[in-house]
């Protein structure tokens, strides 16, 4: 029997560690205190006093000692004060000379383990609900690629079964092409474990779909990579989506050409390119010629289809190496990479202009549309790419200047020319509000008494450093550039403003004739804007003339006509300015409200000199008369031109032999001066 008075008293007393004997009856010998703490309520003996131990106990001594084994280890879990504490007991024999002597039992709290464990259990069953149960695709692969595990969605997303997919390699499961996908994925892990991140096209059950995968490494204890884990999300919505932000970002949603962003990446990577094997390369900038009247004549729809068709002609013209842009409503741009001769650059300009003569037939419309070119070479003019297009845009407006449906190389010269009208075209935007404008009048004179009956508005810009411009020098910047539209409004409301003055002061009858320009009559409020100045100068509308050229009538012409006899509905009365040089139809004429035609200053120039111009002014005035219009001789310098015009019976002279165009306050002086007229050649005075 164990002797509790031995020294293993001592020492067991002495550790830290539970511990308990038993006797050889299997009763309670002695609990040391950390015992005691773990087990208050099942040691009921006080030292020395033997006792049974309780039934869980009990069964489990007697398998040990039925078992004969030396050792016998089970676990028990015990409810103390409120906690449940699970403890591990081990059971060893204690002899004593070769006897039995007792049992000892020692006493492991394993509590903190077992709830480590069930936690361990329960995070992994919720990990594999997680992966079980979601949309995203979760495999783990080893070293070769091989699959060691696959979610369901993976399983179902690529049909294969789960059962046989373990060892089978994931890459030609995923993409067929993507066999290197795995080992470069390794390579990336090996140097960096963290994750990366790869998008595939994978031929799936439900046809192509482009799987975005996060890859991370998992490594061993060594650090090594023991397997990799992959999570894969179905990302083709997203994929469709950005293909087409880019292709709103970078192409035109009418033609389908890229547009002004893409169009100066490529351009800046032809400029690399053309830089690095010292080729050459083009800058072609396009302008369709007349597509607002193609818009305006036949609306929008029509407009849009000949853009279309205007896009696939220029591509038939150019290489698929090289590119064609559309960079706004009807500007394109070329880019030619990697010339050989420069000129190459004409023969496509040469050969697009020829596509671009072609009727295009759309909508049941035979229509013309011309296009004027501009060329600039890289790196003759220019190396970098706003250099490139502007001096190409430079040049495009030299061949609209020379008669449209041309091209032109950039050339210096016309660059200076574009930088001043670009200074001038700054200036002149703010001529108006600094009120650097002025008109002068000139008389227009009845060839038959001397009388002044009207007087032509004549705009002039006093420049602040430039000093006094001519509206030869600014009038088509402005209307190149819409600036028209605030001067034309500015001229005409000064203009009915003097008219109401000279009216107040007695000369009711004086004509005030205005220059209306074709962007000025093209606009849509010009009806509106002309009534609104007629109200505000109380100027009256049959004192108003008019002044259009052939060129903005015939544009547009059954359009024309309708805004002709609204204007002439109001008692204002219209002349066709510079008769002459631009293309009439006559038949258009005769339909057209006209008072005045007036016969332009270059057949007047050479009248005396020259029998072809005396006939055709002659030949004009002849037919002013038969179609009751009045003819007007402009630009009239000499007594024998002012003779001529008279006895072919031309009833109106304007021109230097009267007056230069003068200053409202001279014009009134002359108005004043007595018979309000002007001195007659000798041979006319009546
Ligand atoms: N849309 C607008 N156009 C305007 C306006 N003001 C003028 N203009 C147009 O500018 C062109 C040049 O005009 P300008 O330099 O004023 O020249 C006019 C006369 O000075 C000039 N003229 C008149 N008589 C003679 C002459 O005997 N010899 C000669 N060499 N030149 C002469 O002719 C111009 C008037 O021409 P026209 O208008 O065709 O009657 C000119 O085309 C103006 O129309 C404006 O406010 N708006």
């Amino acid at each position: 029997m164990f002797n509790t008075t031995t020294p293993y008293k001592q020492v067991f007393s002495a550790i830290p560690a539970p511990v308990i004997i038993l006797d050889t009856h299997g009763h309670f010998a002695f609990a040391n205190k950390a015992a005691y703490k773990i087990l208050p309520t099942c040691i009921p003996l006080s030292d020395g006093v033997s006792c049974t131990p309780p039934d869980w106990l009990a069964v489990e001594i007697d398998r040990f000692l039925k078992h004969q084994k030396d050792e016998h280890t089970f676990e028990h879990c015990l409810q103390l004060d409120t906690d449940d504490r699970h403890i591990q007991f081990t059971l060893t024999r204690l002899d004593q000379d070769k006897q039995q002597s007792g049992i000892l039992i020692t006493l492991h709290d394993i509590s903190r383990h077992k709830r480590a464990e069930q936690a361990l259990r329960l995070s992994e069953e919720r990990y594999r609900m997680l992966v079980e149960h979601q949309s995203d695709l979760v495999v783990r692969v080893d070293t070769d690629g091989r699959l060691q595990f696959a979610s369901p969605s993976f399983c179902m997303v690529f049909g294969i079964d789960e059962e046989h997919l373990v060892g089978r390699e994931l890459c030609p499961i995923i993409n067929n092409s993507g066999q290197g996908m795995m080992k470069e994925a390794m390579k990336r892990l090996d140097c960096y474990p963290t994750s990366c991140y790869y998008e595939i096209n994978s031929q799936t059950l439900d046809g192509p779909r482009w799987i975005g995968w996060a890859m991370k490494g998992v490594v061993d204890e060594k650090g090594k990579i023991e397997a990799i884990v992959g999570i894969g999300r179905d990302i083709t919505d997203r994929k469709k989506a950005e293909k087409e932000i880019l292709q709103l970002a970078h192409y035109d949603t009418l033609t389908g050409l890229p547009n002004r962003s893409l169009l100066h990446d490529r351009l800046s990577q032809a400029i690399t390119l053309s830089s690095r094997n010292g080729s050459s390369l083009a800058v072609l900038f396009l302008d369709l010629d007349r597509f607002k009247h193609v818009n305006d004549a036949f609306g929008h729809q029509i407009g849009d289809l000949l853009l279309q068709e205007v896009s696939r002609r220029l591509n038939s013209c150019v290489r698929a190496t090289d590119t064609v842009a559309r960079i706004g409503g009807d500007e394109f741009v070329i880019i030619l990479s990697s010339l050989v001769k420069c000129s190459q650059a004409g023969s496509v300009a040469s050969k697009i202009i020829n596509a671009m003569s072609h009727p295009f037939q759309l909508g049941g419309h035979e229509l013309y549309s011309g296009v004027s070119v501009g060329v600039a070479l890289f790196p003759a003019d220019g190396t970098d790419v706003d250099t490139l297009l502007k001096h190409a845009d430079i040049a495009m407006y030299q061949a609209k200047e020379c008669g449209r449906g041309t091209f032109k190389f950039f050339s210096p010269d016309h660059n200076e020319k574009m930088v001043q009208r670009m200074q001038l075209e700054q200036a002149l935007r703010r001529a108006i509000e600094n009120q650097e404008l002025f008109l002068d009048y000139q008389p227009q004179i009845d060839n038959a008494t001397g009388a002044i009956t009207g007087v032509e508005a004549l705009v002039r810009w006093n420049h602040p450093q430039l000093g006094l411009l001519q509206p030869g020098l600014f009038i088509s910047i402005a209307e190149d550039t819409g600036l028209i539209i605030p001067l034309g409004e500015w001229v005409l409301r000064t203009a009915c403003h003097q008219a109401k003055a000279w009216q107040r002061a007695g000369h009711r009858q004086l004509r005030m004739a205005v220059n209306i320009s074709p962007r000025q009559f093209q606009q849509r409020g010009l009806m509106p804007m002309i009534d609104t100045i007629l109200q505000e100068t109380g100027c009256d509308p049959k004192t108003l003339e008019l002044e259009l050229t052939e060129t903005t009538l015939m544009d547009n012409p059954d359009e024309a006509a309708a805004l002709l006899k609204a204007l002439k509905r109001r008692g204002i009365s219209l002349a066709i300015d510079d008769f002459g040089t631009g293309y009439s139809s006559l038949s258009h004429l005769k339909h057209f409200p006209i008072d005045r035609l007036k016969i332009d200053r270059s057949f007047i120039n050479d009248l005396t000199r020259s029998p072809e111009d005396g006939a055709i002014v002659e030949a004009i005035i002849a037919m002013a008369h038969r179609l009751h219009l009045e003819a007007v001789a402009e630009g009239v310098e000499y007594r024998d031109q002012c003779t001529m015009l008279h006895n072919w019976g031309c009833t109106t002279s304007q021109g230097f032999l009267f007056s230069r165009p003068l200053p409202a306050p001279d014009l009134t002086s002359l108005l004043a001066s007595g018979q309000n007229n002007v001195a007659l050649p000798i041979a006319l005075a009546p």
